[in-house]
């Protein structure tokens, strides 16, 4: 978890500026990315026009496209909303907490290692607050994320790179998993109409 270790604040139009002029480089730097992240301190005035919430599932609202090399997202759990377990499609996960806290549980991919009753191997588990940073890839596991507390919402902000449009999410009692789209429910502040198709149906 990366913390702000007192270098001057970012806003937030120059925060997105320095990150597109990151990912135009050829390769990224993790720590890098991480480090401008952290130089971000969470105003609720920058980003709740995108802050869209549904009581019963957390919601994806599309922020930036990177010119192409990354996807922002404002991410709007409400109280116990959580994710599926999943992976990142081989892509960068970065994610700064915006607003209240996110419990992250970490998984083995289950053919790396299985409990006897083939349920999956838990790794680690923590709790992010406002304005930590932290890095997900595939190559660190898989993991579900959620607010576990009852009583307050709470935003985060996501970076894929590469972006991608699905993800493979894991059963956590059979290790079995399934493909699934990742859909918006706005993109740039306005409502996407998305069209229930057989498949998302099932995620
Ligand atoms: O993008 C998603 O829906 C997964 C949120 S946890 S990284
Ligand atoms: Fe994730």
């Amino acid at each position: 978890i990366f913390e702000n270790m007192g270098q001057k604040d970012l806003t937030w139009d120059e925060l997105i500026a320095r990150l597109v002029e990151i990912f135009e480089q050829e390769t990224v730097n993790i720590e890098e990315v991480e480090e401008v992240m952290a130089l971000y301190t969470s105003k609720r005035q920058d980003w709740k026009k995108f802050a869209k919430h549904d009581k019963y599932k957390y919601t994806r609202n599309l922020v930036h496209e990177g010119n192409g090399k990354f996807n922002l997202m404002l991410l709007c759990w409400a109280e116990g909303n959580q994710s599926a377990i999943h992976d990142h499609a081989n892509a960068h996960c970065f994610v700064k907490i915006l607003e209240g806290t996110l419990r992250e549980t970490r998984y083995h991919w289950p053919d790396e290692c299985q409990s006897g009753d083939g349920s999956m191997m838990e790794k680690s588990h923590s709790d992010a607050k406002v304005n930590d940073v932290t890095y997900m890839s595939d190559q660190l596991g898989l993991h579900r994320m959620e607010n576990p507390s009852h009583s307050s919402t709470a935003v985060s902000l996501h970076l894929y790179s590469p972006p991608f449009q699905s993800c493979q999410i894991f059963d956590e009692r059979t290790g079995g998993k399934m493909r699934c789209p990742m859909t918006f429910w706005s993109k740039y502040g306005e409502k996407v109409n998305n069209r229930p198709n057989k498949q998302s149906s099932k995620c």
